[in-house]
Protein backbone atom coordinates (compact mmCIF):
# COMPACT_ATOMS: atom_id res chain seq x y z
CA UNK A 1 0.00 0.00 0.00
CA UNK A 2 1.37 3.37 -0.92
CA UNK A 3 1.29 5.49 2.02
CA UNK A 4 0.48 9.32 1.17
CA UNK A 5 0.64 12.54 3.40
CA UNK A 6 -2.63 14.11 4.24
CA UNK A 7 -3.97 16.78 2.12
CA UNK A 8 -5.62 19.52 3.19
CA UNK A 9 -8.37 21.28 1.21
CA UNK A 10 -8.40 24.23 -1.05
CA UNK A 11 -9.34 27.38 0.83
CA UNK A 12 -12.64 27.71 -0.86
CA UNK A 13 -13.62 24.49 0.33
CA UNK A 14 -12.71 24.44 3.65
CA UNK A 15 -15.79 25.45 5.21
CA UNK A 16 -18.27 23.34 3.32
CA UNK A 17 -16.86 20.30 3.07
CA UNK A 18 -15.58 17.78 6.36
CA UNK A 19 -13.95 14.97 4.32
CA UNK A 20 -13.44 14.52 0.29
CA UNK A 21 -12.68 11.24 -1.33
CA UNK A 22 -11.24 12.12 -5.44
CA UNK A 23 -11.40 8.72 -7.21
CA UNK A 24 -9.24 6.75 -3.96
CA UNK A 25 -8.43 3.39 -3.97
CA UNK A 26 -6.67 1.15 -2.31
CA UNK A 27 -4.95 -2.08 -2.82
CA UNK A 28 -3.14 -4.56 -1.01
CA UNK A 29 -1.34 -7.46 -1.92
CA UNK A 30 -2.08 -6.59 -5.21
CA UNK A 31 -5.97 -6.44 -5.32
CA UNK A 32 -7.62 -3.88 -4.99
CA UNK A 33 -10.33 -3.67 -1.88
CA UNK A 34 -12.05 -0.87 -3.41
CA UNK A 35 -11.45 1.89 -6.38
CA UNK A 36 -12.48 5.04 -8.02
CA UNK A 37 -14.51 6.18 -4.96
CA UNK A 38 -15.28 10.10 -4.67
CA UNK A 39 -16.97 11.21 -1.99
CA UNK A 40 -17.89 14.23 0.34
CA UNK A 41 -19.56 15.19 3.95
CA UNK A 42 -20.53 18.55 4.26
CA UNK A 43 -21.88 20.01 7.57
CA UNK A 44 -25.34 18.87 8.75
CA UNK A 45 -25.49 16.30 5.83
CA UNK A 46 -25.68 12.10 6.09
CA UNK A 47 -24.03 10.12 3.53
CA UNK A 48 -25.04 6.49 3.69
CA UNK A 49 -22.80 3.81 2.07
CA UNK A 50 -24.68 0.82 1.65
CA UNK A 51 -22.83 -2.51 -0.60
CA UNK A 52 -23.30 -6.33 0.21
CA UNK A 53 -20.68 -7.73 2.63
CA UNK A 54 -17.08 -7.21 1.33
CA UNK A 55 -17.87 -4.84 -1.03
CA UNK A 56 -15.33 -2.19 0.43
CA UNK A 57 -18.02 0.25 2.95
CA UNK A 58 -15.71 0.18 6.15
CA UNK A 59 -12.88 0.47 3.72
CA UNK A 60 -14.04 3.48 2.04
CA UNK A 61 -15.02 5.02 5.59
CA UNK A 62 -11.57 4.42 6.66
CA UNK A 63 -10.02 5.93 3.56
CA UNK A 64 -12.03 9.31 5.23
CA UNK A 65 -10.94 8.74 8.26
CA UNK A 66 -7.40 8.93 7.22
CA UNK A 67 -7.02 5.26 8.97
CA UNK A 68 -5.73 3.88 5.42
CA UNK A 69 -3.84 5.77 3.00
CA UNK A 70 -5.30 5.50 -0.71
CA UNK A 71 -3.05 4.12 -2.67
CA UNK A 72 -4.42 6.28 -6.12
CA UNK A 73 -6.55 9.05 -5.89
CA UNK A 74 -7.15 11.71 -2.58
CA UNK A 75 -8.28 11.89 0.82
CA UNK A 76 -8.84 15.05 2.10
CA UNK A 77 -10.06 16.64 5.00
CA UNK A 78 -11.06 20.01 7.02
CA UNK A 79 -7.75 20.96 8.99
CA UNK A 80 -8.54 20.81 12.55
CA UNK A 81 -11.76 18.83 12.03
CA UNK A 82 -13.00 16.58 15.33
CA UNK A 83 -14.36 12.75 14.12
CA UNK A 84 -16.30 10.88 16.74
CA UNK A 85 -16.12 7.29 15.00
CA UNK A 86 -18.13 4.35 15.84
CA UNK A 87 -16.61 1.24 14.19
CA UNK A 88 -17.71 -1.88 13.39
CA UNK A 89 -15.81 -4.04 16.22
CA UNK A 90 -13.87 -3.05 19.14
CA UNK A 91 -11.30 -4.59 20.72
CA UNK A 92 -11.99 -5.14 23.90
CA UNK A 93 -12.59 -8.35 25.91
CA UNK A 94 -16.20 -7.60 26.76
CA UNK A 95 -16.43 -10.01 29.53
CA UNK A 96 -14.47 -7.62 31.68
CA UNK A 97 -15.49 -5.58 34.26
CA UNK A 98 -15.82 -2.05 32.95
CA UNK A 99 -18.31 0.58 33.80
CA UNK A 100 -20.14 2.58 30.61
CA UNK A 101 -18.17 5.73 32.66
CA UNK A 102 -14.92 4.25 32.58
CA UNK A 103 -15.24 3.15 28.96
CA UNK A 104 -15.90 6.23 27.72
CA UNK A 105 -13.30 7.98 28.89
CA UNK A 106 -11.08 5.26 27.89
CA UNK A 107 -9.93 7.25 25.20
CA UNK A 108 -11.20 10.56 25.60
CA UNK A 109 -10.28 12.98 29.15
CA UNK A 110 -13.75 13.31 29.75
CA UNK A 111 -15.02 15.05 33.32
CA UNK A 112 -18.40 13.02 35.22
CA UNK A 113 -20.78 16.22 33.66
CA UNK A 114 -19.00 15.71 30.17
CA UNK A 115 -19.86 11.39 30.46
CA UNK A 116 -23.55 12.66 31.71
CA UNK A 117 -24.09 14.81 29.31
CA UNK A 118 -23.12 12.83 26.54
CA UNK A 119 -24.93 10.13 27.69
CA UNK A 120 -28.25 11.69 28.12
CA UNK A 121 -27.97 12.86 24.48
CA UNK A 122 -27.90 9.21 23.64
CA UNK A 123 -31.18 8.23 25.96
CA UNK A 124 -28.88 6.37 28.29
CA UNK A 125 -28.55 8.45 31.11
CA UNK A 126 -29.41 5.98 33.67
CA UNK A 127 -26.51 3.60 32.46
CA UNK A 128 -23.73 5.96 33.38
CA UNK A 129 -22.70 3.74 36.52
CA UNK A 130 -23.67 -0.14 34.50
CA UNK A 131 -21.45 -2.38 33.40
CA UNK A 132 -20.93 -3.05 29.86
CA UNK A 133 -20.94 -6.20 29.58
CA UNK A 134 -24.79 -6.25 31.25
CA UNK A 135 -25.66 -4.29 28.50
CA UNK A 136 -28.46 -4.81 25.70
CA UNK A 137 -27.61 -4.66 22.25
CA UNK A 138 -29.58 -1.35 21.66
CA UNK A 139 -27.88 -0.10 25.04
CA UNK A 140 -24.81 -0.52 24.32
CA UNK A 141 -25.00 0.92 20.28
CA UNK A 142 -26.71 4.21 22.56
CA UNK A 143 -23.37 4.15 24.66
CA UNK A 144 -21.11 3.57 21.31
CA UNK A 145 -22.59 6.77 20.01
CA UNK A 146 -22.41 8.88 23.31
CA UNK A 147 -18.31 8.19 23.57
CA UNK A 148 -18.63 9.19 19.73
CA UNK A 149 -20.39 12.49 20.08
CA UNK A 150 -19.18 13.00 23.66
CA UNK A 151 -16.09 15.50 21.69
CA UNK A 152 -18.75 17.32 20.02
CA UNK A 153 -17.21 16.30 16.64
CA UNK A 154 -17.63 18.06 13.57
CA UNK A 155 -17.63 14.54 11.80
CA UNK A 156 -19.68 11.29 12.91
CA UNK A 157 -18.31 8.04 11.34
CA UNK A 158 -20.90 5.60 11.90
CA UNK A 159 -20.02 1.59 10.89
CA UNK A 160 -23.50 -0.40 11.36
CA UNK A 161 -24.70 1.33 13.68
CA UNK A 162 -27.85 -0.92 15.01
CA UNK A 163 -25.89 -4.44 14.55
CA UNK A 164 -27.78 -6.31 17.36
CA UNK A 165 -30.42 -4.31 17.68
CA UNK A 166 -34.03 -5.44 16.65
CA UNK A 167 -36.27 -3.49 14.37
CA UNK A 168 -37.95 -1.71 16.71
CA UNK A 169 -34.81 -0.52 18.47
CA UNK A 170 -32.79 -0.20 14.82
CA UNK A 171 -35.69 3.09 14.63
CA UNK A 172 -35.42 4.53 17.22
CA UNK A 173 -31.21 5.01 16.68
CA UNK A 174 -31.89 6.22 13.69
CA UNK A 175 -34.64 8.73 15.11
CA UNK A 176 -31.45 9.22 17.31
CA UNK A 177 -29.23 9.83 15.09
CA UNK A 178 -31.04 12.52 12.87
CA UNK A 179 -31.50 14.17 16.60
CA UNK A 180 -27.30 13.92 16.80
CA UNK A 181 -27.22 15.88 13.11
CA UNK A 182 -29.68 18.54 14.03
CA UNK A 183 -28.26 19.40 17.52
CA UNK A 184 -24.14 19.10 17.06
CA UNK A 185 -24.77 20.34 13.14
CA UNK A 186 -22.53 17.51 12.16
CA UNK A 187 -22.04 15.88 9.42
CA UNK A 188 -22.42 11.81 9.39
CA UNK A 189 -21.61 8.82 6.92
CA UNK A 190 -23.04 6.17 8.06
CA UNK A 191 -22.49 2.19 6.89
CA UNK A 192 -25.68 -0.38 7.04
CA UNK A 193 -26.76 -2.93 4.96
CA UNK A 194 -30.04 -2.15 6.28
CA UNK A 195 -30.94 -0.39 3.05
CA UNK A 196 -34.36 0.73 3.61
CA UNK A 197 -34.51 2.54 6.58
CA UNK A 198 -30.97 3.71 6.20
CA UNK A 199 -31.68 4.81 2.67
CA UNK A 200 -34.38 6.96 3.15
CA UNK A 201 -32.85 8.89 6.28
CA UNK A 202 -29.50 9.93 4.16
CA UNK A 203 -29.53 12.59 2.17
CA UNK A 204 -27.35 11.06 -0.25
CA UNK A 205 -26.79 7.35 -0.73
CA UNK A 206 -23.33 5.70 -2.17
CA UNK A 207 -23.91 1.91 -2.99
CA UNK A 208 -20.27 -0.01 -3.46
CA UNK A 209 -19.19 -3.20 -4.94
CA UNK A 210 -15.57 -2.81 -5.05
CA UNK A 211 -16.33 0.42 -6.92
CA UNK A 212 -19.01 2.96 -6.95
CA UNK A 213 -22.40 1.34 -8.54
CA UNK A 214 -24.73 4.23 -8.54
CA UNK A 215 -25.32 6.87 -5.80
CA UNK A 216 -27.73 10.05 -5.71
CA UNK A 217 -30.92 10.64 -3.33
CA UNK A 218 -32.29 7.78 -1.86
CA UNK A 219 -35.09 7.75 -3.94
CA UNK A 220 -33.00 8.30 -6.94
CA UNK A 221 -30.84 5.24 -6.13
CA UNK A 222 -33.95 2.77 -5.71
CA UNK A 223 -34.57 3.30 -9.09
CA UNK A 224 -31.21 2.59 -10.18
CA UNK A 225 -30.52 -0.77 -12.74
CA UNK A 226 -27.14 -1.37 -10.67
CA UNK A 227 -28.68 -0.87 -7.29
CA UNK A 228 -31.24 -3.80 -8.48
CA UNK A 229 -28.69 -6.17 -9.85
CA UNK A 230 -26.57 -5.92 -6.58
CA UNK A 231 -29.11 -6.03 -4.18
CA UNK A 232 -31.86 -8.81 -6.71
CA UNK A 233 -34.82 -9.36 -4.69
CA UNK A 234 -34.08 -7.57 -1.33
CA UNK A 235 -34.32 -4.17 -3.99
CA UNK A 236 -37.67 -5.14 -5.55
CA UNK A 237 -39.50 -3.95 -1.98
CA UNK A 238 -40.50 -0.80 -1.54
CA UNK A 239 -37.84 1.92 -0.47
CA UNK A 240 -39.19 3.12 3.05
CA UNK A 241 -38.59 6.48 3.63
CA UNK A 242 -38.69 7.50 6.66
CA UNK A 243 -40.26 10.44 8.74
CA UNK A 244 -41.15 10.93 12.04
CA UNK A 245 -43.08 12.94 14.90
CA UNK A 246 -42.84 13.89 18.21
CA UNK A 247 -46.33 14.69 19.10
CA UNK A 248 -46.79 13.57 22.63
CA UNK A 249 -44.82 12.21 25.74
CA UNK A 250 -45.32 9.63 28.35
CA UNK A 251 -45.38 11.12 31.95
CA UNK A 252 -44.07 9.04 34.79
CA UNK A 253 -47.62 8.96 36.10
CA UNK A 254 -48.89 7.20 32.87
CA UNK A 255 -50.81 10.60 31.44
CA UNK A 256 -49.92 11.76 27.98
CA UNK A 257 -49.15 14.86 26.93
CA UNK A 258 -50.04 16.03 23.40
CA UNK A 259 -48.04 18.41 21.45
CA UNK A 260 -50.80 21.40 22.33
CA UNK A 261 -50.06 20.64 26.01
CA UNK A 262 -53.37 19.04 26.64
CA UNK A 263 -53.09 16.17 29.74
CA UNK A 264 -55.14 13.04 28.76
CA UNK A 265 -55.10 9.94 31.87
CA UNK A 266 -56.98 7.39 29.18
CA UNK A 267 -55.34 7.34 25.99
CA UNK A 268 -52.38 5.37 25.88
CA UNK A 269 -52.81 2.55 22.97
CA UNK A 270 -55.46 4.54 21.99
CA UNK A 271 -53.30 6.53 19.70
CA UNK A 272 -51.60 4.32 17.79
CA UNK A 273 -51.43 4.83 13.77
CA UNK A 274 -51.59 1.28 12.14
CA UNK A 275 -51.91 2.23 8.49
CA UNK A 276 -50.93 -0.71 6.07
CA UNK A 277 -52.51 -0.29 3.22
CA UNK A 278 -50.64 -1.26 -0.23
CA UNK A 279 -48.81 2.45 0.19
CA UNK A 280 -48.28 3.59 3.56
CA UNK A 281 -47.31 1.57 6.93
CA UNK A 282 -47.11 3.21 10.05
CA UNK A 283 -45.24 1.35 13.00
CA UNK A 284 -44.74 2.82 16.33
CA UNK A 285 -41.41 2.66 17.92
CA UNK A 286 -40.62 3.40 22.17
CA UNK A 287 -37.25 5.61 22.41
CA UNK A 288 -35.58 5.11 26.04
CA UNK A 289 -35.37 8.17 27.75
CA UNK A 290 -32.18 9.22 30.15
CA UNK A 291 -34.68 7.83 33.34
CA UNK A 292 -35.08 4.36 31.46
CA UNK A 293 -38.14 3.09 30.04
CA UNK A 294 -40.82 4.56 32.87
CA UNK A 295 -41.79 8.08 31.10
CA UNK A 296 -40.08 7.31 28.30
CA UNK A 297 -40.35 9.72 25.49
CA UNK A 298 -43.13 7.66 22.86
CA UNK A 299 -42.46 8.70 19.30
CA UNK A 300 -45.50 7.73 17.58
CA UNK A 301 -46.00 6.47 14.34
CA UNK A 302 -42.74 5.94 12.66
CA UNK A 303 -44.25 6.01 9.15
CA UNK A 304 -42.41 4.19 6.25
CA UNK A 305 -43.77 5.33 2.76
CA UNK A 306 -43.33 3.26 -0.52
CA UNK A 307 -41.11 5.68 -2.83
CA UNK A 308 -40.01 4.86 -5.89
CA UNK A 309 -41.41 1.67 -6.12
CA UNK A 310 -38.32 -0.31 -6.96
CA UNK A 311 -39.54 -3.33 -8.02
N1 LIG B 1 -6.35 -5.08 5.83
C1 LIG B 1 -6.81 -5.78 4.81
N2 LIG B 1 -6.01 -6.55 4.05
C2 LIG B 1 -6.47 -7.25 3.00
N3 LIG B 1 -7.76 -7.22 2.61
C3 LIG B 1 -8.61 -6.49 3.32
C4 LIG B 1 -8.19 -5.71 4.44
N4 LIG B 1 -9.27 -5.05 4.94
C5 LIG B 1 -10.31 -5.41 4.17
N5 LIG B 1 -9.89 -6.26 3.20
C6 LIG B 1 -10.76 -6.84 2.16
O1 LIG B 1 -11.33 -5.76 1.44
C7 LIG B 1 -12.65 -6.06 1.05
C8 LIG B 1 -13.58 -4.98 1.57
O2 LIG B 1 -13.64 -5.07 2.99
P1 LIG B 1 -14.57 -4.11 3.83
O3 LIG B 1 -14.39 -4.48 5.28
O4 LIG B 1 -14.31 -2.71 3.44
O5 LIG B 1 -16.00 -4.53 3.31
P2 LIG B 1 -17.43 -4.14 3.85
O6 LIG B 1 -18.23 -3.71 2.67
O7 LIG B 1 -17.33 -3.16 4.97
O8 LIG B 1 -17.93 -5.55 4.35
P3 LIG B 1 -18.95 -6.00 5.49
O9 LIG B 1 -20.32 -5.60 5.04
O10 LIG B 1 -18.80 -7.49 5.51
O11 LIG B 1 -18.54 -5.35 6.78
C9 LIG B 1 -12.95 -7.45 1.62
O12 LIG B 1 -12.76 -8.37 0.59
C10 LIG B 1 -11.92 -7.63 2.71
O13 LIG B 1 -11.58 -8.98 2.87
Amino acid sequence: MTESKPELMPASTREAVLVRLDKAGIRKGGDWLVRGVDLTVSPGEIVTLIGPNGSGKSTTAKLALGILKPSEGRASRRPGLKVGYVPQKLAIDWTLPLSVQRFLRLTNPLSDAQCRDALEQTGAGRLLKSEIRTLSGGELQRVMLARAIARNPDLLVLDEPVQGVDYAGEIAIYDLISEIRGSLGCGILMISHDLHVVMAAADQVICLNGHVCCRGTPSDVSQDDSYHALFGARAGTALAVYEHRHDHVHLPDGKVRHADGSLCSDCPGAHHDHTVDGHIHAADRHAVDGNGTDGAAHNEAGKRKELGNAG
